[in-house]
């Protein structure tokens, strides 16, 4: 126990996971003195968040482009409508109006005209989507009727039944071709869990295909930030974390934590400072947890730990390109059957009209492409530029023209964790074995494949974790369930 009787909770990493734990911890904090409102000695915690870089936000973050001084998010990142715990803190924060919601997508195929992805407002879900299935014009009348039997076959079966299963794998059992899975399941499946459906987990697919699409009206809505990443996570929210009372320190990396003090767990950081706590929560990415630890120590805190070194990573690719004019009306565009995957075109504030030249820099747009090393590996930069640009000009007749002024090309090789259907045992058994150690990170298991909703759920998880150690006092602020399915989806997809 530390000096003062009032208890230290230390969260290490300031990404989304970190950032919720300490909104949760000290939410719980005011919810309890809340509730026991007579009470003279109100609850009190101290809690730390040390981020090793200069700024919060993790991979959710940007980097600043030295022409335009502007901030760049170093990867365009898109929630979800079913992401219900990263909506609740974006909103807790009053951040939600700063992203952008679209119901409708448009599908782009090379030698066709765009297609609407458009989930009918009417119909109960999961019928909701049928048409938009229909209106999908590049797919054939063949390929329409597999992906209407394939989610049909999909909602019938049980989650726990495809968890040895790789979607292609799965796919292919159930009678799709192989056209339709890469004009219909790659293009879903691969932008929302950031690797290829052939090592991809299956039940992981689902969770995206059910949750993220068939079960709730909403769910498939998307997300788009219009602000940088690092103004949202690494400015106004850490701003209002210390409102709260939380004391955050960026350039405060940990070398290790000391396990077997007799004054309880120290965290000594690269500085040489040692912070004493009763409490600590790891929210560093799955290959910097064992290094936290000296060699002798890390099994004896958390056994299985080196299995992280099985968590494969899936690398993700933003090309960041600065344009003579825009080349696209809409907002976005998703890619199908094209290295490029989604084109997303910036600002989006409303009030920016695309036309106007908004920098002297010129038109900023973004394409992503995700499991990006094959692409990367086989073509080189240069060669996945000309190709990225070849087919913006093909399937953007208003900017065929255009010349490129600069570009950047991102690649985090860690970006996600690869979600296969060893992963999901795999993280399940990476679990503390210290009363006062608590993990968070999107690839703690939450059920949910890294994202940023996976990230903000870990840190709630080990907020409750460590409220439930400390005092039965403390409220727990609860996991968001996710949307109510709609009632005729509760009565035809199985759990
Ligand atoms: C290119 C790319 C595109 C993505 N696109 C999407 C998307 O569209 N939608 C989506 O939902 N998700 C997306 N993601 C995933 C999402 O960014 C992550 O799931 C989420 O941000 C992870 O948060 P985290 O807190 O778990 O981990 P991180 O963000 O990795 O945070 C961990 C923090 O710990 C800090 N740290 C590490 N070691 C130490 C130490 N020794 N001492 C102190 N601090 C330390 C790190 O600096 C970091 O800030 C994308 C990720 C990338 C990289």
């Amino acid at each position: 126990m530390s000096a003062s009787s009032t208890p230290h909770v230390v969260i290490i990493g300031g990404g989304l996971a970190g950032l919720s734990a300490a909104q949760s911890l000290s939410d719980a904090v005011a919810a309890s003195n809340q509730q026991a409102v007579a009470s003279a000695d109100p609850y009190r915690l101290k809690i730390t968040l040390l981020e090793s870089k200069r700024s919060t936000g993790g991979r959710a973050g940007s980097f600043s482009d030295s022409i335009s001084g502007e901030s760049v998010d170093y990867c365009q990142h898109v929630a979800m409508g079913c992401c219900t715990n990263f909506i609740s803190l974006l909103k807790r924060f009053d951040m939600l109006d700063d992203w952008k919601r679209y119901r409708d997508l448009v599908f782009h195929y090379p030698g066709h005209s765009p297609s609407p992805f458009s989930p009918s407002r009417w119909l109960p879900a999961p019928l909701h989507l049928a048409a938009c299935v229909g209106k999908l014009g590049y797919l054939n009348r063949n390929q329409k009727r597999e992906v209407r039997s394939g989610m049909w076959r999909l909602m019938r079966t049980r989650s726990a039944s495809l968890a040895q299963r790789t979607a292609k794998d799965w796919l292919q059992s159930i009678g799709q071709s192989q056209s339709t899975i890469q004009a219909f399941w790659d293009v879903i499946l691969v932008s929302a869990l950031g690797e290829e459906t052939d090592v991809v987990s299956m039940q992981a697919a689902r969770k995206v295909l059910i949750d993220g699409f068939a079960a709730a009206q909403g769910a498939s809505d998307v997300l788009v930030p219009c602000l940088p990443l690092s103004e949202m996570f690494g400015e106004r929210l850490p701003q209002k974390l210390e409102s709260l009372g939380v004391e955050l320190r960026c350039q405060a990396a940990v070398k290790r934590i000391e396990i077997a003090s007799p004054t309880g767990p120290v965290v000594e950081l690269v500085s040489g400072e040692e912070l004493l706590a009763d409490q600590v929560i790891v929210a560093v990415p799955w290959y910097r947890l064992s290094s936290l630890f000296d060699p002798d120590d890390a099994e004896v805190a958390i056994p299985n730990v080196h299995g992280c070194t099985r968590l494969d990573a899936s690398p993700i690719s933003g090309i960041h390109l600065w344009l003579d004019r825009p080349i696209m009306t809409n907002d976005h565009a998703v890619m199908v059957g094209t290295t490029s995957q989604w084109v997303f075109r910036q600002p989006l504030a409303s009030t920016v009209s695309p036309s106007e030249p908004s920098e002297v820099s010129g038109h900023y747009h973004q394409v992503v492409i995700s499991a990006s090393s094959g692409q990367s590996q086989s073509l080189g930069k240069q060669a996945l530029l000309d190709t990225v640009l070849d087919e913006l000009r093909n399937e953007f007749p208003m900017g065929r023209d255009f010349k490129l002024l600069r570009h950047r090309i991102v690649t985090d090789p860690n970006s996600v964790f690869s979600v296969s259907p060893a992963t999901e045992s795999i993280r399940g058994n990476i679990r503390p074995a210290l009363p006062w150690l608590h993990l968070a990170g999107d690839w703690t298991p939450t059920g949910w494949p890294s994202t940023m909703e996976s990230a903000v759920i870990s840190g709630r998880m080990a907020a409750n974790s460590v409220a439930r150690r400390l005092s039965d006092s403390l409220v727990e602020i609860p996991v968001d369930p996710g949307l109510p399915w709609g009632w005729l989806a509760k009565r035809v997809i199985r759990r």
